[in-house]
């Protein structure tokens, strides 16, 4: 391999070229990471002469995901990584030459070579921000070939992420602000990034820690777990336990014999007032696998309960462990429920908790943390919700990271300008219809401090000023308008790679910044956009110029019929 050029500063070209922005997290995405067609297409442009002509596109989608009134933007860093480090290796220009017809032209291989997005400008909304249909989430800019192979990469790294993000967003919203949602879908995601992006993007979109150790790594998520049915079942019984010490928390002296311990509570429960009746001998094994756990986790003991029986066997047998642990001055974490009825259960398993805090005056024992995991989505919180729950804790897999509910966000990339020239896509279904023109959008706040409506206009229009009424258009219905005096005016896209335009570019923040922004614009919904039973459509406009310009464009490509 040829030594890397180094340049001034001590980087290399390409190192300056990135702006010191590192590559894609997944090596897997490359200037190859696209369709076929965008070759084919950039090699008829060139072939044309017509490879550098300046096009707009936009990135956006048409529907919000899961029937739902709001999406959250995410996936943005890993296109700036993308754009910062396109550059074709030789392997990929010779793969390119050997997939395109051999009468393509050997000038169009030493243009790939050529090739960077250092004339590409992007500008976008701030990952985390919630957005609407129809709104561009980014606005592309430059040479049409570069553009147009950029279209599959961006539109893959804006879809999962958005849709995931989104489904954590919905998740979060009907757990409720005080809960501890935990991320344990890797075992199910759609492959291995499919999973390493489902926990970057759950935990931007609200979830508190994941599962997914490599996740942990790449973006500092916190982690947390718990243990699985195998560990209890590979435990026969306490007899096999043979290290049975366990030093207090201070280190002051030292339990010789803590499995004993944990039997003499486990009868202490048994006859008391208070659980006498509730059970009578616990599973065994269980007892020694909880015992065990504890012994090498003593101030992070939480117990799987449900592997023999929730109320007759696991909780027993956890109090006991946690109650043996308590005398050595440690505080047992809590439980797991993985399956069964989990709203009763939880509240079975609560006043257990509160009866023990209550019979041996153990301090806050009535609040040992609750988790519950098995199959929970959206539909399953509510009914929970409803019915009344004990759950500190939600660990959710498969509905989350598959997405379940819907699988795709729909986001594409369509042209809006060339050479100056705005371009409409029609289409027999109106919602289909693009919306042309190098635009900006703006989101109007009203007197509550929600935001009312998102509003596009041209580039050279003025920006809507707080305290002026501006007419807000539905951009294909004439009959829905509205006048709007914003108290607040935030102008969406910002530039976040600015190619040769010399503006400043927009820094990429940190992954918990990206949440918390996230959060907070979720904070500012009205609440009716979020509810999840026919929830308010959000407003999105156009300006009445924006809007005159985009019915003389349609009016002007759209072929006249003739009756016969
Ligand atoms: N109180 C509840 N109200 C509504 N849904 C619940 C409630 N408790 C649990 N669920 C859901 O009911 C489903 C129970 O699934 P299922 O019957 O397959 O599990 P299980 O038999 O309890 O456990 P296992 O995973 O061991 O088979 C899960 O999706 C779970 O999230
Ligand atoms: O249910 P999910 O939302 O996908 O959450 C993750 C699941 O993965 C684990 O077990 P696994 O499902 O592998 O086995 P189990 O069903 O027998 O518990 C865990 O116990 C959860 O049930
Ligand atoms: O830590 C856990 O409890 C866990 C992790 C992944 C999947 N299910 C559970
Ligand atoms: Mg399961």
């Amino acid at each position: 391999m040829a030594a890397a050029v180094v340049v001034a500063n001590g980087l290399t070209k390409q190192e300056k070229r990135a702006g010191g922005i590192d590559g894609p997290t997944n090596p897997m995405v490359t200037p190859l990471l696209t369709d076929l067609y965008q070759f084919t297409m950039a090699y008829a442009y060139w072939k044309a002469g017509k490879h550098n002509e300046r096009a707009v596109f936009d990135l956006y989608f048409r529907r919000n995901p899961f029937g739902g009134e709001y999406t959250v933007f995410a996936g943005l860093e890993e296109c700036i990584r993308l754009i910062a480090n396109f550059k074709f290796t030789e392997d990929e220009i010779a793969f390119i030459q050997a997939s395109l017809p051999s009468s393509c032209e050997i000038g169009f291989y030493n243009y790939l070579r050529g090739l960077d997005c250092s004339d590409v400008e992007i500008h976008a909304i701030s990952e985390g921000f919630v957005v609407f249909p129809k709104i561009p989430l980014m606005r592309v800019e430059g040479p049409v070939a570069v553009v147009q192979l950029l279209e599959t990469p961006l539109v893959n790294l804006i879809n999962y992420a958005s849709l995931v993000a989104t489904n954590a967003a919905r998740h979060r919203f009907v757990a409720g602000k005080s809960k501890l949602l935990l991320e344990f879908g890797l075992r199910r995601a759609q492959g291995p990034d499919g999973g390493i992006g489902a926990s970057k993007y759950c935990y931007m979109g609200g979830f508190d820690a994941t599962s997914n150790v490599a996740a942990g790594k790449l973006f500092g998520i916190p982690l947390r777990g718990t243990h699985s049915h195998a560990f209890i079942s590979s435990f026969m019984s306490p007899d096999e336990i043979t290290e049975k010490s366990l030093k207090r928390s201070d280190g002051s002296n030292v339990c010789e014999d803590f499995v004993g311990s944990v039997q003499a509570w486990l009868r202490k429960l048994k006859w008391s007032k208070l659980l006498g009746g509730i059970f009578g001998e616990t599973n065994q094994s269980e007892l020694a696998a909880f015992a065990s756990y504890a012994l090498a986790f003593p101030k992070n003991f939480l117990a799987l309960v449900d592997t023999y029986d929730v109320m007759r066997s696991g909780i027993p047998n956890f109090c006991a462990v946690a109650l043996a642990l308590n005398d050595l001055g440690y505080k047992a974490v809590g439980i797991r429920l993985d399956s069964g009825d989990l709203a009763y259960q939880s509240c079975e398993a609560r006043k257990f908790f509160q009866a023990i805090e209550k019979e041996f005056k153990v301090p806050d024992f009535g609040k040992t943390s609750i988790t519950a995991s098995n199959d929970l989505n959206e539909e399953t919180l509510g009914a929970l919700n409803k019915q009344g729950h004990e759950v500190d804790a939600f660990g959710i897999g498969t509905h989350l990271v598959t997405c379940y509910a819907q699988p795709a966000l729909g986001i594409v990339f369509k042209l809006v300008e060339i050479n100056n020239q705005p371009r409409i896509k029609l289409s027999e279904d109106v919602s289909k219809v693009s919306i042309p023109c190098k635009k900006r959008s703006y989101r109007l706040y009203g007197k509550e401090g929600y935001p009312l409506v998102d509003i596009m206009t041209g580039e050279n229009e003025p920006s809507p000023k707080v305290g002026e009424r501006i007419l807000c258009r539905h951009p294909f219905n004439e009959s829905k308008r509205a006048y709007v005096v914003p108290q607040r005016v935030e102008e969406l896209m910002k530039c976040y790679w600015p190619g040769r335009s010399g503006k400043d570019r927009e820094e990429l923040p940190p992954i918990n910044l990206i949440r918390e922004r996230c959060i907070k614009q979720l904070e500012q919904m009205r609440p009716d956009h979020m509810r999840r039973l026919n929830p308010t459509p959000y407003k999105v406009s156009v300006s009445a110029k924006l809007y005159d310009f985009i019915h003389f464009l349609w009016l002007n490509e759209a072929p006249v019929g003739e009756l016969q």
